[in-house]
C-alpha cells in the first residue's frame, strides 16, 4: 500500500479545514502533533498517545523559517519527507488506529504576507510572547519563542484539535504554548510527553543526526550532569540555592571539553522565571544548551535537555 493510500496527505489550508469539518460534523475527537519532520521515536511516542486519545489523529510536518535566526541550522535542518511518510504510514500498522491525516504546507501557504523578522519592517501578523526573547532559548535563539507562538497559533487556528501534543524535550516552548493557548483562550487541551532518551540517556532529537557515533556515546554526560543536579537537590530535601544545583551540573559538564555550555538555568516550572532558591513543593525546570562537535565540520550541533525537579 502506498502511503497516499493509507494517510491522507493534506497540503492546503482549505483542505484541513475541510477535514476537520467533516471530524467536527462527525463528532470525532481529534488529536495533532506538529513537527519539524526528520521523525524520531520521540515524535512517535506523541503520535502512539493521540491515537489512544482521539478518534483521529493528524501530525503536520513544516520546517517554520520563523523560529531560526539567520546564524542558525535553517538550511541544513534534516528535511526527511519520504522517510517521515514511510514511518508515519507503517510504524503505526498494527495498532487498532493509525494516523489519520500528514499536513505538509508550503511557506507561502502558512504566512501568506510573507515573513520579514524585522519587527519594523513587519507586514503578516506575528504572536508576541512578551519577555521571552531576553531569557532562556530566547538570548542565543533570538527569534525562537516568537516564531513558535505565531506558527503553533497558525496551525491551531487551522486544524482546531482537540488535544495538541508536545514533547518535554522542548520544556520551554511547552510552557510557552501552555500560556498562549490560556492567555488566547484557544480551545484546544495542550498535553506533554516524557521525553523520549537513548540507551544512553541522550535526550532523542532531530538534531542528533548531526552527531558522530563517539559523540553521541559521550552525550550521555548531558543527563547524567542532569541527574547529579538531581540527586543533589533531593538529598537536602530542604530549600536549596539555586547556584549550588547549577555548580553541580556545570562541574559535570565540564568534565568532557567536547561539550561547550551555552546556558544551565533554573526557572520557575510554570512562569519560566529565573529563581534564586528551589523550594520543594514549588519545584524548578532545570533546563541547559550545550555545543557538541558536528561529525565532518567545524560547526556545532545545539543540543536541549532539562529535567523537573518537584
Ligand atoms: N525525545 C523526545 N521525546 C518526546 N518528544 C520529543 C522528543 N524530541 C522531540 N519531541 C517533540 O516532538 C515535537 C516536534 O519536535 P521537532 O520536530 O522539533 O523534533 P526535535 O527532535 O525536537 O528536533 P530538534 O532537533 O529541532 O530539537 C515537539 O513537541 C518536541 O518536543
Ligand atoms: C512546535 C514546532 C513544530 C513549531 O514549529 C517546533 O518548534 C517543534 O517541532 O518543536
Ligand atoms: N524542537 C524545537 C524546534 C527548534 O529547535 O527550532
Amino acid at each position: 500500500m502506498t502511503i497516499a493510500e493509507s494517510v491522507k496527505i493534506l497540503r492546503t489550508v482549505q483542505q484541513v479545514r475541510q477535514w476537520r469539518l467533516q471530524r467536527l460534523l462527525n463528532g470525532k475527537t481529534v488529536g495533532f502533533i506538529p513537527t519539524m519532520g526528520a521523525l524520531h521515536d520521540g515524535h512517535c511516542s506523541l503520535v502512539s498517545q493521540s491515537l489512544k486519545d482521539n478518534d483521529e489523529t493528524v501530525v503536520s510536518i513544516f520546517v517554520n523559517p520563523s523560529q531560526f535566526a539567520p546564524h542558525e541550522d535553517l538550511d541544513s535542518y534534516p528535511r526527511t519527507i519520504d522517510s517521515d511518510l514511510s514511518i508515519l504510514a507503517s510504524k503505526f500498522r498494527s495498532s487498532v488506529k493509525q494516523v489519520d491525516a500528514i499536513f505538509i504546507p508550503k511557506i507561502s501557504e502558512m504566512y501568506p504576507s510573507g515573513i520579514n523578522l524585522e519587527i519594523s519592517k513587519q507586514r503578516g501578523a506575528f504572536v508576541f510572547v512578551k519577555g521571552s526573547s531576553e531569557q532562556l532559548e530566547g538570548v542565543t535563539r533570538p527569534q525562537f519563542f516568537r516564531g513558535v507562538a505565531t506558527i503553533v497559533t497558525k496551525l491551531l487556528n487551522v486544524v482546531q484539535p482537540t488535544n495538541i501534543y508536545f514533547g518535554q524535550k522542548d520544556a520551554q516552548q511547552c510552557i510557552v504554548i501552555k500560556n498562549l493557548v490560556k492567555d488566547l483562550l484557544i480551545d484546544t487541551n495542550v498535553r506533554v510527553m516524557p521525553t523520549l532518551r537513548e540507551s544512553n540517556g541522550l535526550a532523542m532529537s532531530s538534531r542528533n543526526q548531526y552527531l558522530s557515533p563517539q559523540i553521541k556515546q559521550e552525550s550521555s554526560i548531558i543527563y547524567n550532569a542532569l541527574k547529579s543536579g538531581e540527586s543533589l537537590y533531593y538529598s537536602k530535601n530542604a530549600k536549596v540555592e539555586s547556584s549550588e544545583i547549577l555548580t553541580q551540573i556545570k562541574t559535570v559538564l565540564n568534565l568532557n571539553p567536547n561539550f561547550k555550555i551555552e546556558y544551565v538555568s533554573i526557572n520557575h516550572p510554570e512562569t519560566l522565571d529565573e529563581i534564586d532558591y528551589i523550594e520543594p513543593g514549588v519545584g524548578a525546570l532545570i533546563s541547559l544548551a550545550v555545543l557538541a562537535p558536528k561529525e565532518n565540520s567545524d560547526g556545532h550541533a545545539r543540543l536541549i535537555d532539562n529535567i523537573i525537579l518537584h
